[in-house]
């Protein structure tokens, strides 16, 4: 658990939060200045009011001589609303654009640890940085920023004010106040701020518990242990409801303090009012009596500004521990910060946003185009689609791409989709061990190849650099003459991925076909779908390509699902796939079938398949075998089946022997 973190120690190193506000600056000094003016209505509001009243029930010999009071009460009843909304609209407005482009920011940030290079956060920290920090985040300014700020200025306000009337009775409240708007919300840190952490942390740590528990609740099931489960998550609970029980608690400590001070302010204007206003020390008694209810009146509208204040230093806190997190994240993929904090409406800012990423990829970025398109898959179009040729691909790319782009679509549309790894080393960060040393391997375009080798001798590694989602430490990896790592978003144009675990969204087939290619049309997913000996199945679906898959494709079988992921890299129209281990799970005949149709569907095109066993092996061009960080074996099955006795060993293996 990270220490109580100091918000001022967030702020100074803060790269996400602190640049909306700098570049906010004019609407958040606009919703300030509205809050202090609508609390200064709703406090002249009853301060005429009470005028209104005591000078009403003092039976004036006309109405005219109230008619002032009665045009302020207007003037400040109407407007307060008003106010009130308007500041409202301000700082929401800009809060719920600044969250938008917070989440943008939270995705391009995961996007760049996924791929094949396998995320590296849990689903639950993911769903405690959106739950817990993102979605709180907006609170740091509506609910501690504004709040405080408002009632730091009001209290100066208020005491300059009353300072006119009376200097001793101003310092009084000043003091009072004070206790208020600075002691208290001390207190309220330096008492509650490690508790505050606890429970934030423990309430992330059950996130990422709960969420690796649902998806392995079987294994708790098989095992017999599921009482044992939910024990533990309820003794968990329990220590959370423990630690906001104390939290109350002391809550409810601090109002009441806040309720002294107030009552005590309260009292001290009635005293000072019937003084200066009341008996002996008035001039005129009957009209200088109206303000003694004026002046208390006045100061209740205003407790609403200055209760807060404490309860807003405490989350501050939270806050601040939400911002470090955010910051520990590696830079998100792209170019986000202007899109992300530009004053343009927020459908543009996601749909310029999407773009920059399109635009400004670094070498490890996979492309944001499918999350975007996948949403709005008709309005994307003709932004996201992929491109048949090289040049064509050029056209989305901004004129500051223009020369990378013209690099990379140069080197692939020379016709060729070879890859060449050249004594390559990679390791992975914060890992002294190579797990590729000094690799060199060619694979001309249209070759099959499988990449066999044992457990852990790298060969999804291997994989992942030629999709370019790591860099090797030394050598070089290049697609058609171009670094695989440059390619960024050119990749998906290059390389089709099936991985072992197909996801499936919970959208419609069809939109699930789209993935890779938001531009196929139907007639493009029924030919694809035909490919891979789907049609009949599609077909006999409820609402055939818009039936709608259930949550990570259930309702399909293992072997169903590999085909709609082929059928996905079918539509993507790329001319190298890589199969990492793509018939994992599946009995032997489905395997069968599924490597045929996987074989012929992709036809002329550069297969490499990341194997642990020899099934479809026979109909590659070409295996090879990965040891101590090198190709050690290197041939044709046939090759190897003769002279190999490794392979041979293997084959003996596969087939029972
Ligand atoms: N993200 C990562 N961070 C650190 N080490 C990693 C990471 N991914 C893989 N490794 C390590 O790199 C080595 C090679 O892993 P890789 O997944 O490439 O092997 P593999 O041959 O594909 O294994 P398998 O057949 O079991 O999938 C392993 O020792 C693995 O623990």
């Amino acid at each position: 658990m990270r220490n109580a973190a100091s918000p001022w120690r967030a702020f100074r190193h803060d790269r996400w939060v602190r640049p909306f506000f700098a570049r906010y600056k004019k609407p958040l000094a606009g919703a300030i200045a509205l809050s202090i003016l609508a609390y200064t209505f709703a406090a002249g509001l009853m301060f005429t009011s009470g005028y209104l009243i005591s000078g009403s029930a003092t039976l004036p010999a006309s109405v005219l001589m109230m008619h002032l009071a009665l045009i302020a009460v207007r003037v400040f009843g109407l407007g307060k609303p008003v106010l009130q909304y308007l500041e409202r609209l301000t700082s929401h407005d800009w809060i719920l654009r600044v969250t938008s482009s917070l989440r943008l920011r939270l995705y391009q940030s995961l996007e760049g640890q996924a791929g094949m290079g396998r995320a590296v956060r849990r689903t639950g920290d993911v769903l405690g940085l959106l739950s817990e920090d993102l979605s709180h985040l907006q609170n740091m300014y509506l609910r501690c920023m504004l709040p405080t700020v408002a009632a730091w200025l009001l209290w100066l306000i208020a005491t300059i004010a009353l300072g006119a009337f009376s200097l001793p009775v101003a310092l009084g409240m000043f003091v009072l106040l004070g206790i208020q708007t600075v002691l208290l919300p001390l207190v309220a840190v330096l008492t509650g701020s490690a508790r505050r952490m606890r429970m934030k942390a423990m309430k992330n740590e059950m996130y990422a518990e709960l969420t690796d528990n649902v998806l392995g609740v079987a294994d708790w099931v098989f095992s017999g242990r599921s009482d044992e489960y939910l024990a533990r998550h309820l003794a968990a609970h329990d220590r959370l409801r423990e630690l906001q029980r104390a939290e109350s608690r002391a809550s409810h400590w601090r109002d009441m303090a806040g309720q002294v001070v107030f009552g005590l302010v309260a009292a001290m204007l009635l005293m000072w009012a019937g003084v200066q206003f009341g008996g002996a020390a008035a001039v005129d008694v009957s009209s200088a009596a109206n303000y003694i209810a004026a002046f208390v009146l006045c100061f209740f509208p205003l407790i609403e500004a200055f209760a807060p204040t404490p309860a807003a230093a405490l989350d501050a806190v939270s806050h601040a521990d939400s911002i470090m997190r955010l910051n520990d994240l590696p830079e998100p993929v792209g170019d986000w910060g202007d899109a992300g904090v530009s004053a343009v409406p927020l459908a543009a800012s996601v749909a310029s946003s999407a773009g920059a990423a399109t635009h400004h990829s670094k070498p490890v970025a996979p492309s944001a185009r499918p999350a975007v398109s996948f949403a709005e898959p008709a309005a994307s179009h003709d932004a996201a689609r992929i491109p048949s040729d090289a040049s064509a691909s050029c056209a989305v790319v901004d004129a500051d791409e223009a020369a990378g782009c013209a690099v990379t679509d140069a080197a692939a549309s020379g016709g060729t989709a070879d890859i060449r790894l050249q004594d390559v080393s990679f390791a992975y960060p914060g890992s002294d061990r190579l797990v590729l040393d000094g690799l060199d391997l060619e694979i001309p375009q249209g070759q099959k190849i499988a990449v066999l080798g044992r457990s852990g001798a790298g060969k999804s590694t291997m994989a992942a650099l030629i999709r370019g989602d790591h860099v090797p430490q030394s050598g070089r990896v290049t697609i058609g003459g171009a670094d695989a790592s440059a390619l960024g978003d050119a990749m998906p144009r290059r390389i089709g991925v099936i991985q072992q675990n197909i996801y499936l969204f919970n959208d419609t087939l069809l939109a699930n076909l789209r993935v890779g290619n938001p531009a196929a049309t139907e007639e493009d997913a029924w030919r694809v779908l035909d490919q891979v000996g789907l049609r009949e199945m599609v077909e006999r679906l409820p609402q055939g390509l818009n039936t709608l898959v259930d949550e990570a494709g259930k309702r399909f079988s293992g072997g169903e699902r590999h085909r709609i992921a082929l059928a996905r890299v079918l539509l993507q129209d790329v001319p190298i796939v890589i199969l990492d281990e793509p018939t994992v799970g599946l009995d032997p005949i489905t395997e069968h079938a599924l490597l045929d149709t996987l074989f012929k569907a992709l036809e002329g095109r550069t297969v490499i398949m990341v194997t642990h066993h020899l099934q479809g092996v026979s109909a590659m061009d070409r295996v090879v075998f990965v040891e101590d960080g090198r190709i050690a074996i290197d041939g044709s099955p046939e090759q190897l089946a003769k002279a190999n006795s490794h392979y041979q060993a293997l084959l003996a293996f596969d087939r029972g022997f």
